[in-house]
């Protein structure tokens, strides 16, 4: 089964729009996992196990697990959320970009060691260097497109001699050029509704990985309405912090499931307006 395909089945089965981020920092960790050398993978499967009956998925960030020398540990935590959750697709967010030879190594890291589902990267470097990511024909390649931080704009609002913002030549690029074998999916920012409605707009149905809700403060209500399609899908809606930390005493992985409840809950008031 392809990522795209997973991804329209756990939309459906679990009519959730939400995907929860995995992204473990000790210094927030709860009390009764300090010092424990398995901190990490506990953490994240209690987290797993509380939200996944709110989630279309789980993206963990690779800089939280590789900045702790932790790489072991998220490809047991990948390899667990394949076994006990195997409709459940696992975006790995690790933006990379280089050129096709690395790239290949990057791919094959994704997709071979974690056996992520998607992954995410930059187009920065052209087609060439996505390439090595669409070779493997059943997994998602996911663009970096507007992101959700302010300084996104320095780059991707400039404006090409055609007027046109750079993200959205990105946006076209993609859904029109480099999209062939129906793979791609791009990455826009909560915290720019507009440009969600911009980039919704030009891409037809492609999916949508959208963080930037919870922590980061983005609109759910604009946000949802901003990116979903005609079918009041096409969108991962990430929350990371706000649900992994949404306690750091003895009830945190029940407020993470409370915090991620809520959240789809919000996603899925606003595809009813
Ligand atoms: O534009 C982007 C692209 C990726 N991210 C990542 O998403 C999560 C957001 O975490 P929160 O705690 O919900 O703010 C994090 O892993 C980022 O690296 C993003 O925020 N914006």
């Amino acid at each position: 089964m392809t990522f795209i395909d997973k991804l329209n089945r756990a939309w459906a089965a679990q009519d959730s729009l939400l995907m929860v981020g995995l992204d473990p920092d000790l210094r927030r960790f709860p009390k009764e996992l300090a010092g424990r050398p398995d901190a990490i993978t506990e953490f994240c499967l209690r987290i797993v196990e509380a939200t996944a009956p709110y989630a279309c998925g789980f993206k963990p960030q690779i800089a939280y697990f590789a900045a702790l020398g932790a790489e072991d540990q998220l490809q047991d935590i990948c390899r667990t959320i394949r076994e006990r959750h195997p409709d459940l697709p696992i975006v790995l967010d690790a933006k990379r970009g280089d050129i096709g030879s690395t790239a290949s190594q990057y791919a094959r890291e994704a997709y071979e060691r974690y056996g992520a589902d998607a992954v995410t990267v930059s187009p920065y470097l052209g087609r060439d260097s996505v390439q090595p990511y669409l070779d493997y024909n059943d997994r998602g390649v996911i663009i970096l497109c507007r992101t959700s931080n302010p300084g996104g704009a320095d780059l991707q609002e400039m404006r090409l001699a055609n007027g046109m913002p750079l993200y959205l030549h990105v946006a076209d690029l993609v859904a029109r050029t480099w999209n062939t074998t129906g793979q791609c999916a791009l990455v826009v920012g909560a915290t720019f509704p507009d440009e969600i409605a911009q980039v919704r707009r030009r891409i037809g149905d492609m999916p949508l990985l959208i963080p930037g809700v919870g922590a980061q403060g983005g609109d759910i209500p604009a946000t949802a309405r901003a990116g979903r399609t005609a079918a009041g899908t096409g969108m991962m809606i990430n929350s990371s912090r706000a649900i992994l930390y949404a306690s750091q005493g003895d009830d945190w992985a029940q407020a993470a499931a409370l915090a991620a409840r809520a959240t789809r809950d919000a996603i899925r008031a606003a595809l009813q307006d």
